[in-house]
């Protein structure tokens, strides 16, 4: 079968589809096919899924895509004239590839795909991994077939489960790495240790690894919140700090200027470890770490319950993003702990503080994650995406 893949713009559009592309080109014994699926990636020129996608070795085309959300009049003119151009490409590589099933994980360039896929009556399935779609994958999902959800209350969005609507709930595709990693956290945790080239971190003794991170593209003031707070949390773990490429040159200039504080062991400053971005390493990261501050990106939805990872969720604040709604699922099932962005300055390190003190509360949050953990949902998307090749639209 051919399946054209789409969905771009940050990590979390990309990632999903990564590990089920992974998953269509290795059927094995699980899998419907017998044979690997062949693929083709639609992304945007110059987004940076691109190098996401090339890395993993799929099939990549660029084609021209524009925000149509913008206060910029002109701006949006010049991104509709983009669109247009983009709906074109898409059209001449349907017409050359001629997928037999189409799939979308969201972000601008998914729009024109959808819309060719409709126009040349390929079948569609969307994965929604957000407890709460945007306007976007609402509007798209009109021309959709399916619509894949991470956990049953995100089906409601689309009339409900099927038959009665177009949902159908698999769980968020985590990549096979991480399901493999999460099986052995002290193997995770030497495997870690040898990719950062952080030997201390691959010694028993029993110090939590705390993973601080903001997303794919990093998360200013959960930066600024650690580089304030961080020589207390140093007596009491270790700490690895994934900042992003976008505050790197900030975390230099902290490095540079205020690091270590003349208080602090040689032995507790090399408890803290700072990384612009992790790729194949990302995986022991989340297996291997003992809790976690992040934001509340869906991959926290799919990630954590799979690592089984309790974490301090901090939502972006931001309108349209929802991410609170994502964070609050994981906080229902007593899961995770919620902080607002407002109280992070205050309220970051006596929160972790209480948690790392806590092995006990941490472990019955790792409990009520693992009951919510679908380490299969790629596999699931892909008998979807088989099921509905077959039967065209
Ligand atoms: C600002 C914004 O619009 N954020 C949205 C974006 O977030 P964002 O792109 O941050 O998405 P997520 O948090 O869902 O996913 C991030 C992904 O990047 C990976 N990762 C991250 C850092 C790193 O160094 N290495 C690495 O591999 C994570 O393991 C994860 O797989 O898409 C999500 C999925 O629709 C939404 O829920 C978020 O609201």
């Amino acid at each position: 079968m051919r399946v054209l893949i789409s969905g771009g713009g940050t990590g979390g559009h990309v990632y999903p589809a990564l590990a089920v592309a992974a998953r269509l080109r290795r059927p094995d014994a699980g899998a419907e096919a017998a044979e690997p699926h062949t693929l083709l990636w639609i992304g945007s020129t110059h987004g940076m899924e691109r190098q996401l996608v090339e890395r993993a070795g799929v099939a990549y085309r660029g084609i021209d895509t524009g925000q149509l959300r913008v206060n910029n009049p002109l701006t949006a003119v010049v991104n509709a004239g983009k669109m247009v151009r983009g709906l074109g490409q898409s059209l001449a590589a349907v017409d050359h590839f001629r997928p037999h099933v189409c799939f979308v994980t969201g972000g601008y360039v998914c729009a024109p795909v959808v819309l060719a896929c409709r126009l040349r009556r390929v079948p569609v399935l969307i994965y929604l991994p957000d407890m709460v779609p945007g306007w976007a994958i609402r509007w798209l999902s009109r021309l959709a077939q399916r619509v894949a959800v991470t956990f049953p209350a995100a089906a409601a969005a689309f009339g409900g489960e099927v038959p009665q609507g177009k949902a159908v709930v698999t769980g968020y595709p985590v990549r096979a790495e991480l399901v493999q990693a999460a099986r052995d956290r002290q193997a995770a945790r030497q495997t870690l240790a040898r990719l950062l080239s952080w030997p201390e971190l691959a010694q028993e003794d029993g110090l939590p690894l705390l993973l601080i991170w903001g997303g794919s593209l990093g998360a200013r003031s959960i930066n600024q919140a650690t580089w304030q707070g961080v020589a207390e949390l140093l007596p009491h773990a270790r700490v690895l700090h994934i900042v992003g490429q976008r505050d790197w040159p900030l975390y230099q200039e902290w490095a540079r200027d205020q690091w270590p504080p003349t208080h602090l062991s040689p032995e507790w400053t090399s408890r803290y470890r700072a990384v612009p971005y992790l790729h194949e390493e990302m995986a022991y990261a989340l297996a291997a770490a003992d809790l976690s501050v992040a934001r509340a990106g869906a991959s926290t939805l799919g990630e954590f319950p799979v690592a089984r990872l309790p974490s301090v969720l901090v939502p972006l604040p931001i309108a349209g993003v929802n991410q609170a709604r994502n964070a609050q699922e994981l906080v229902r099932h007593g899961a995770a702990v919620m902080l607002e962005d407002g109280h992070l300055t205050d309220r970051l390190v006596p929160t972790l503080l209480a948690l790392l003190a806590d092995p006990q509360r941490r472990q019955a949050m790792a409990e009520a994650l693992a009951r919510l953990a679908r380490p299969d949902a790629a596999c699931a998307i892909a008998r979807e995406l088989g099921a509905l090749g077959r039967a065209g639209t």
